[in-house]
């Protein structure tokens, strides 16, 4: 062969038909997620060099982005600056956490010392006791180290050995280490009988206190090494901790494929993107759970979990990372069960007052944290099966409206226990009772409110625009009591009774449904709580439209659902999965962006009777305690009536104008339940709607004096509620 032959001959390879194009990430052989984009198919031109790439892949699409730049560190760096940490940790950042935990540390601190404090005695002659023998102790010891008696058993083995040398040596070495030894324990001795003679001629309480200590040195010393001085003041019963290797283990117990997979030989495995760390009273672990595994999935196996990871159930919490993927799980493990922690105290409870505009203090989440609720353009329904602690927790949201002096509160507690009658001292209308009256006297003020609804918009109508900004009932304006747009709080306990009621039901479920669409901006609440939420019980314009629900123990899929909204149960929020223990726990939705687990707080009879006076209190120094706790009569007005009806009612025949003072005083006497303490000015905010205004008029006293003041044409009334009643026609 010559060099000038070839060598051999170049082959143009044919391209391989390229694999389906994909956008799917690929995994490194480490488990890691390789960028997204996968770099462009393979371009080995057939044709040599020159040939156009879009020409070999004609009639593909090409979905991954060829990955030509260099990967610029700097941006990805930026781009991907990980989570931080927080500096301060997160219980020390909330006051309410923080205050807590050193609540905790000061508590634990007295009872240590009081239970160590109260066997004291006990104590000293444990101390006492054990002192001879320490003596002993301390004799033999001293004697002994003197006398080098811990190497006597090297210079034996010498001896028997017959090792004249080593044992001449261990001999000598004995010798000068008894020497000095001797010199020192005849100071210690001199020092001792020195001490022992100056403590012989101190006081009488510095020889009992040198005794004392004297004593406790050595029955400290002469303690058997398998006793204790003290006796144990707390028994630790500290929750194991949370290893990863425990939440894996726990994971692979929900019988989910792709968990199995991963854990799973060849496998990626479960990736934790944070430290499993301490987070309250429990341990917090962030899982990135295998691909296709969503939070849900876990949370749909939360008693499959708890068995997994040996613990109770009311201890075992997992949670979507809400700003994460939805494969991103908070699992939190606290170390009690959520039923067995002590509840806090409410808040509201000893001081303060509420404000319905604002958040108020509801219950306390798994963590300890506070959960709070905003009343104000929102409804809320609470259900549970019997004895869940439904009524409980209407009791919160109650008393929180009662320490609201501008609200007006309606209760009817239709079970007729008494569970809510502290509240008598501060509604407006309050029953108590399953029996046909109250729950007529519960439709006749729902049909009272429902009409409210109406005078309500049209004074909201009928303000300046700038006032009304999102044409709702602001605080500013609620404040005006003139206007007559305070909150109004419709509560109505076990409202079952009411709903299914043979006769009320019907007209009772339209009217909630009403009040729920069109109270919230006009600044009427509805609370109710019901144990059927079954589709005859609770009408679905009202389960469909309420914004907070909260939803205790229950036994069903259906009755969940009644109450937390449709899919909830499909999505892992499951009210069944409380126990019977788990009184007052439940789910509570629509006051977060994500359902949160919230115990209610617990506020019993003499409490919340205690609560309700000093609510009585603040509404009687604001003058808003009015009907029934007031001692008025507040028979509910609503037959049909409207004011215009009720002011044509009370003008007498042959008068033309009247004095808005004496129309008032004629309304209360009419209806004192709906007119009492009514003022000209509140007339007259009250006629603007109708388009009817006071001005001068002039008029007598009942003692025939004549005087020009503000007042009515009564020929404006009559027009008014002329039109009216045609535009009802
Ligand atoms: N937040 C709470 N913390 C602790 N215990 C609670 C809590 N809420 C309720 N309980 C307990 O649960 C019991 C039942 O509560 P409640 O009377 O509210 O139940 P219910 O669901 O209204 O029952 P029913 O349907 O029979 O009226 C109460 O006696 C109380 O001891």
């Amino acid at each position: 062969m010559t060099t000038n032959e070839p060598m051999g001959e170049v082959i143009n390879l044919p391209v391989r038909p390229d694999p389906a194009p994909t956008t799917a990430a690929p995994t490194d052989a480490d488990g890691g997620a390789r960028p997204p984009f996968p770099t462009a198919p393979a371009t080995s031109d057939p044709d040599g060099p020159g040939r156009d790439v879009g020409e070999v892949l004609e009639g593909k699409v090409l979905v991954d982005q060829p990955d030509t730049d260099r990967p610029d560190i700097r941006k990805r760096m930026l781009a991907d600056t990980g989570q931080r940490r927080p500096i301060i940790a997160p219980w020390l950042r909330d006051r309410n956490e923080a205050r807590a935990t050193v609540r905790w540390a000061v508590g634990y601190a007295g009872h240590v010392t009081g239970y160590h404090a109260a066997r004291f005695p006990l104590y000293g002659l444990r101390l006492a006791l054990r002192s001879p023998r320490g003596l002993w102790r301390v004799v033999v010891g001293t004697w002994r180290w003197t006398c080098d008696a811990e190497a006597m058993p090297l210079r034996m083995h010498a001896a028997d050995r017959k090792d004249a040398d080593t044992y001449l040596k261990l001999l000598r070495e004995r010798d000068d280490r008894v020497r000095w030894r001797r010199i020192m324990a005849g100071a210690g001795l001199a020092g001792t009988g020195l001490a022992a003679m100056s403590v012989s001629a101190a006081g009488g309480i510095t020889q009992a206190t040198v005794f004392a200590a004297v004593v406790a040195v050595l029955g400290w010393i002469g303690t058997p090494s398998d006793k204790r001085i003290l006796d144990t003041a707390v028994v630790s019963t500290k929750a194991p901790k949370l290893t990863s290797e425990i939440v894996v283990r726990a994971l692979a117990s929900l019988g989910i494929a792709e968990i199995n997979k991963a854990v799973g030989k060849g496998g990626g495995g479960i990736t934790f993107p944070a430290p499993i760390t301490r987070d309250g009273p429990g341990w917090r672990a962030d899982v990135d759970l295998p691909y296709g595994v969503t939070v849900t999935d876990i949370m749909e196996r939360r008693d499959r979990l708890a068995s997994g990871l040996r613990r109770p159930l009311g201890c075992v919490w997992p949670e979507p990372a809400h700003d994460q993927h939805a494969g991103r799980l908070v699992l939190w493990v606290g170390d009690q069960d959520m039923n067995q922690v002590k509840p806090p105290v409410w808040p509201l409870a000893k001081t303060g007052t509420a404000d319905l505009f604002k958040a108020i203090p509801f219950g306390t989440d798994q963590r300890g944290r506070p959960v709070t609720l905003t009343l104000m353009y929102a409804n809320m329904l609470i259900g549970a099966m019997p004895g869940a602690g439904k009524t409980f927790a209407l009791k919160v949201p109650l008393l929180a409206a009662a320490l609201d002096p501008t609200a007006q509160l309606r209760v009817f507690e239709l079970k007729g226990t008494g569970d809510l009658d502290f509240s008598e001292k501060v509604a407006h209308h309050y029953g108590s009772g399953p029996d046909d009256t109250t729950i007529g006297e519960c439709l006749a003020s729902l049909r009272e409110v429902y009409k409210e609804l109406e005078k309500r918009a049209k004074t909201l109508a009928g303000l300046p625009k700038d006032l009304r900004p999102e044409n709702k009932v602001t605080p500013q304006l609620a404040a005006r009591k003139s206007l007559g747009l305070h909150p109004l709080v419709f509560v109505v306990d076990e409202c079952q009774e009411l709903f299914s009621h043979p006769e009320y039901g019907a007209e009772a479920g339209t009217l909630a449904t009403a009040i729920i669409k069109r109270g919230r901006a006009l600044g009427v609440i509805l609370l109710l709580a019901t144990q059927r939420p079954d589709k005859d019980s609770l009408p679905t314009g009202v389960s469909a439209n309420v914004g907070i629900r909260f939803c205790l123990r229950v036994m069903g899929q259906l009755e969940n659902d009644m109450i937390l909204g449709t899919s909830m149960y499909k999505n892992g929020i499951r009210a069944t999965t409380f126990t019977k223990q788990d009184k007052g726990i439940g789910y509570l939705v629509g006051e977060a962006d994500e359902p949160q687990i919230t115990r209610g707080y617990y506020l019993d009879g003499p409490t919340a009777d205690r609560i309700a006076d000093r609510a009585r209190a603040a509404r009687k120094a604001a003058s808003t305690l009015t009907g029934y706790a007031a001692g008025e009569d507040t028979t509910p007005t609503d037959d049909g009536t409207s004011l215009l009806a009720d002011i044509a009612a009370v003008l007498r025949p042959g008068e033309d104008k009247v004095w808005s003072e004496t129309i008032v005083t004629r309304l209360a006497e009419l209806r004192p339940g709906l007119y009492t303490g009514w003022t000209p000015a509140q007339l007259a905010d009250a006629l603007k709607p109708y388009g009817i205004t006071t001005a001068q008029v002039w008029g007598q006293d009942e003692n025939g004096k004549g005087a020009n003041r503000r007042g009515i044409a009564c020929e404006h009334i009559t027009a008014a509620l002329e039109a009216t009643r045609t535009d009802a026609k």
